[in-house]
Formats: structure tokens, C-alpha cells, sequence
């Protein structure tokens, strides 16, 4: 593979390994007045336009590009679904820029047909903290496809993140480019496995009936953990001190600046994040686990147009195991009626994955660090988790 795009880019080269004792920027930061002022150029006929999500009309009109021409996986058998609550949730937390919700218009007829987002986050890298954006929803409409757009698309966005001071960036993607910082893979609980096996994601083993499968996968009503009960905004302070606490345990994890930014993070929002707390008789909270809604469409099925999927968030395990509270997880979220419960093998998650009776999926995630050169990290060292 070449790379065309991203050999010119400051990230580590395919070949090259990153010895355990580098943990630092690529290239020196830009003095503000020297990074480009003007955008990058565009194909004729197009024209950069933000996006506001504010605005309930451009919203949809992101949500309709993402839902049509976002990420499938290999087989075309779903595409992510992002709902518009979702977008507004991931794109505008607090501190967000208007200008890092970047779209690309075409000038004859106004469509949306390209998208780039960054929002800011501070990121600790082994024992450096940075101040980063993460990138996500980069999108390019099908009828726009191999015709560089992207390239632009992801100079653009730094450019109008260098402009305010800040040169480093993570993200994450289903494909290799150079170079990941770690590569884990999505593992996939069952809820409703006869659905599951209606779109052919899932297949009844030989040597077991459609009944018997139900039964395997069946959940109990109530979770173990019995004080485990939603979150409330009243919970930040202390979800704050255990979650900042716990990730320090990661070499690569979220620092947040606030409480306001955990709130937006982990606050329960109908749809979109669902968070719990274990609380003791002391009114102190112990443990505490979230997962966000990411349904996806079914393409080509008659009767089962989406999959209500539930994606393990964070999580910390004070008074329980990570086993007793993930499998509460999996109980909550089928209480929400969601499809299939998916995890990355990241944290501590690989360890339970075959007691709670989770599958490896065939589909690896790539985390990537722009601008950033470090040793490489097995899975169990992230605790970042992008949406
Ligand atoms: C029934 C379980 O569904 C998925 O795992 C799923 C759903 N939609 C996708 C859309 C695009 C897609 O592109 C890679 C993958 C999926 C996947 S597998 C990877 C996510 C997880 N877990």
C-alpha cells in the first residue's frame, strides 16, 4: 500500500516502531500566525459550509447524509444509524467549536455531501496529558467517492484545529492506514438472538435448536448488583472522583477538566447514553457502568430494518467485579429492549468476555494518534472509548 495521502502526514510510517521510551509531538507545534489562514481548496462546484447542529434542519440533514453513505461493514449487511440526538450529544460537548463541525456543500444544489467533525479532549498518553480533538463522522457521499475529498477533508479540519493552538488529535477507524497506536477487536453478546439470526448475523450452531438458543442467552429481570440504580446529574462529583481515579490504571484514557464535561459524557440521555451507579448504604457510590445507543440499519432485509445495538462505554468496578457488572449491563440493556450488546476487548472487558457468553466478532477497530509518535499499546492499556 502506498498511502499516497498518508505518507506526507505526521504520523509513524507503517515500518517504523516506536521505542517504549518516545512518548512525544512529531512535528513541533506551528506558531499561530504562521499556520494557513485561508481553507483548503475544494473541487469546483463545492463550498465548505458548517454544519449547525443547533439548527434542527442542518441536524437532519446530517443525519441523513451519515445514515446513507457512513461506515458499513465488510459484508453490507448494516450500516451505522447514528441517531440525530446522538450527533448532537457526540458533536457538541462542552467546548465544542462551531467551525469543527466542518461540512462540504455542492453550490448548484445546497446538498450536504461531505462531513468532518472534531470536538476538544484532553488525552493522557502514557504519562502525558495533551490537549487534543477527536476526530469522528468523517463522511464523503457515495456519488462523491475517489475523488480526494477526504484528504481535504482531514487537512482542512487541522488546519482549523491548529489555528487554535492545539497539534495533536486521536481517532479511530475500521481500516489500516499508519500507523495504530493499538488494534482491538469488537466482541458481541446476544440479547435477541433469534433477530440476530433472522439478518444472518448470527447462525444457529449445529447441535442447537432455535429454543435452546434463547434459553443460552436468556437474562434475569434484575441485575446482581441491587443497589444499581440511574445516574443522576447529583452523582457527577463522585462518579468523577472514582472514573478519574480508575482510568489512571490505562496508558491511554480521557482527562476530564470538569465536572461538566463527565455530565455531558455519562448524564443518562434517553437514546443516546445509559449510565448507573452503585450506591451504598453510606450514600457513597462504588461501582458505576454506561453504554451508549448506536442502532444500525439492516440493508436489504424486509421485515428487520435495524438492530438496536448497545456499546459498553466506561466503567468502573469498586465493590463488584467486572464480570458481575457487565453482565448487569447486559441485563439493563436488554431491559431496553436493544438487540445485541457489543464491547471492544479493551480494559478489562476480554477477561469476561467468554463467561458472559459474548462473541468475537471478525471486525477489528484501529486507534490512531495524529501528530503523535508512542510504543505501541495492547487493548488492555485503553480506556478511551470513542462513540
Ligand atoms: C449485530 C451486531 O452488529 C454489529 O456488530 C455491527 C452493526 N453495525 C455495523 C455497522 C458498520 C460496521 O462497520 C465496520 C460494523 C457494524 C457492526 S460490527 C462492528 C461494530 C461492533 N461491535
Amino acid at each position: 500500500k502506498s498511502f499516497q495521502f498518508w505518507s506526507t502526514q505526521p504520523v509513524p510510517q507503517m515500518d517504523e516502531t516506536v521505542p517504549a521510551d518516545v512518548n512525544c509531538a512529531i512535528e513541533e507545534n506551528i506558531a499561530l500566525d504562521k499556520v494557513r489562514a485561508e481553507p483548503f481548496s475544494l473541487p469546483a462546484g463545492f463550498r465548505w459550509s458548517n454544519v449547525d447542529l443547533s439548527d434542527e434542519e442542518q441536524l437532519n440533514e446530517l443525519y441523513n447524509l451519515l445514515t446513507r453513505n457512513y461506515v458499513e461493514d465488510d459484508d453490507s449487511m448494516f450500516r451505522f444509524d447514528y441517531s440525530a440526538d446522538f450527533l448532537k450529544w457526540a458533536l457538541q460537548v462542552p467546548g465544542f467549536r462551531p467551525e469543527w463541525h466542518c461540512g462540504v456543500r455542492a453550490d448548484s444544489n445546497n446538498r450536504l455531501l461531505a462531513f468532518i467533525g472534531a470536538v476538544p479532549q484532553t488525552v493522557r498518553v502514557y504519562d502525558k496529558t495533551v490537549n487534543m480533538v477527536e476526530i469522528n463522522f468523517l463522511c464523503v457521499h457515495k456519488n462523491l467517492r475517489s475523488r480526494r475529498v477526504a484528504p481535504v477533508l482531514i487537512r482542512e479540519i487541522t488546519r482549523r484545529v491548529n489555528v487554535t493552538g492545539i497539534f495533536q488529535a486521536a481517532f479511530t477507524a475500521g481500516i489500516v492506514i499508519p500507523k495504530p497506536v493499538s488494534v482491538c477487536r469488537y466482541y458481541h453478546r446476544s440479547l435477541n438472538p433469534r433477530k440476530l439470526i433472522d439478518v444472518r448475523f448470527s447462525h444457529l450452531s449445529a447441535k442447537m435448536t432455535m429454543a435452546r438458543t434463547i434459553k443460552l442467552y436468556k437474562l434475569p429481570e434484575e441485575t446482581a448488583t441491587r443497589n444499581l440504580r440511574e445516574m443522576k446529574s447529583t452523582d457527577v462529583p463522585q462518579v468523577f472522583k472514582l472514573l478519574t481515579t480508575s482510568l489512571k490504571q490505562y496508558s491511554l484514557a480521557p482527562v476530564y477538566n470538569s465536572e461538566e464535561e463527565l455530565a455531558h459524557a455519562l448524564v443518562p440521555k434517553k437514546g443516546v447514553v445509559y449510565s448507573y451507579v452503585a450506591e451504598n448504604q453510606n450514600g457513597k457510590i462504588t461501582d458505576f457502568v454506561s453504554f451508549y445507543s448506536l442502532p444500525s440499519t439492516v440493508m436489504g432485509h424486509t421485515t428487520h430494518k435495524t438492530i438496536y445495538a448497545a456499546y459498553l462505554y466506561y466503567y468502573v468496578a469498586g465493590s463488584v467485579t467486572p464480570k458481575q457488572l457487565i453482565n448487569d449491563s447486559l441485563i439493563l440493556a436488554n431491559r431496553e429492549k436493544f438487540d445485541v450488546f457489543n464491547a471492544l476487548d479493551l480494559m478489562h472487558n476480554e477477561k469476561i468476555f467468554s463467561d458472559l457468553k459474548f462473541g468475537k466478532g471478525d471486525g477489528n477497530l484501529q486507534y490512531y494518534l495524529y501528530n503523535w509518535k508512542c510504543a505501541d499499546m495492547k487493548p488492555s492499556q485503553i480506556g478511551l472509548v470513542l462513540q
